[in-house]
């Protein structure tokens, strides 16, 4: 089977190197348009490519759900695919993060188990759309905003790859249509009890319709274009953090000064992600940030349960 689908991916991997000729790849199948456009698509090009494919399904054991492992053992069985079907032996939590936490912990055992280095899935433009505003929203800064992107380490040897984000899901739904590939509708992704689903079901829309069609586009490329400048300030605040760090508790200000406020953001981040048992907030990374500058003795007010931070002399430093 070919179409431009098949020839745009093609294109894409050849440009992005993302999953390199003779990998053995494990693609994470929901049932859903986005996963069974992109299995199609790479069972199609894994001669080209001299792949090792298998497919991979977590079977949440959800009641309404039901049925949803059977459907999918019947399409892998007539693709003759080699197919991992995992069920959780009693139902995973309805909610977005725990039922994500299981499933990337399910793929990762299997890929560990059975030796894939590459675990693919069926993320989209639009996937990336909804991450970039859910994070937004949230006020999870550059780090957030940029989180969905083509790979990520799943685990030591182990890479997540999001081979169609330049696809939409409007690509993927006609994709199915063109194949006709048995899609499972999810009736979850219908439930606005989920703030994810709000933002596709009510928002994205919105902001197509009232805004700019073209939402998804400038989306996806204001959070390429964030990746990049995130990654360089990330290598540049780690080398000035290994300069000025003392010890878990103390930090050489004078390093510090001089510096732009994004680089001294980002160090006193690192550094707060020491002392704090969770993420420093932007409130208590601002507190850190204006010591740089402060009189002698100054200290913070936020850090209740930790003590307070102060400055003594050249030092940024803990005081319980
Ligand atoms: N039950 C499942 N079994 C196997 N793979 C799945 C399953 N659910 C989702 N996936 C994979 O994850 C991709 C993304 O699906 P979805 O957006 O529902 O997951 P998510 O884990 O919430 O995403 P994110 O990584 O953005 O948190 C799917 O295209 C598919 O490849």
């Amino acid at each position: 089977m070919w179409s431009d689908y098949h020839a745009r991916l093609h294109q894409l991997l050849k440009s992005r190197h993302i999953l390199p000729k003779g990998s053995k790849i494990l693609v994470a199948l929901s049932g859903g348009q986005d996963s069974l456009c992109l299995t199609r698509l790479i069972l199609d090009l894994q001669d080209k490519w001299g792949w090792q494919v298998a497919i991979a399904h977590c079977d949440h054991n959800w009641e309404l759900d039901e049925g949803l492992g059977e459907h999918i053992e019947g399409i892998v069985h007539e693709w003759g695919v080699n197919l991992y079907l995992e069920k959780a032996t009693t139902a995973i939590p309805e909610k977005e993060a725990a039922a994500r936490k299981w499933r990337y912990q399910v793929l990762t055992d299997i890929a560990v188990s059975h030796g894939f280095k590459y675990v693919v899935t069926g993320h989209t433009k639009s996937d990336r759309t909804e991450t970039f505003l859910y994070n937004l929203i949230r006020g999870a800064g550059s780090d957030g905003l940029t989180s969905l992107y083509w790979t990520r380490k799943l685990g030591e040897d182990i890479e997540l790859v999001r081979p169609l984000l330049e696809f939409s899901r409007q690509d993927t739904g006609n994709f199915c249509q063109k194949f006709q590939l048995p899609i499972w509708e999810d009736s979850y992704n219908q439930n606005k009890k989920f703030v994810r689903n709000r933002i596709r079901l009510d928002l994205i829309p919105y902001l197509q319709k009232e805004f700019n069609p073209q939402v998804e586009k400038h989306i996806a490329h204001t959070a390429e274009i964030l990746r990049a400048d995130r990654e360089f300030l990330d290598t540049q605040a780690r080398q000035l953090f290994a300069e000025a760090i003392i010890n878990k508790d103390t930090i050489d200000r004078e390093k510090l000064k001089h510096q732009p406020l994004s680089l001294q953001r980002r160090v006193v981040k690192l550094f707060l992600g020491q002392i704090l048992p969770k993420m420093p907030s932007f409130e208590q990374i601002e507190e850190v940030v204006k010591l740089i500058d402060a009189p002698n003795g100054s200290q913070t007010s936020s850090f209740a349960k930790v003590g307070a931070i102060a400055v003594k002399d050249d030092y940024i430093t803990l005081r319980q």
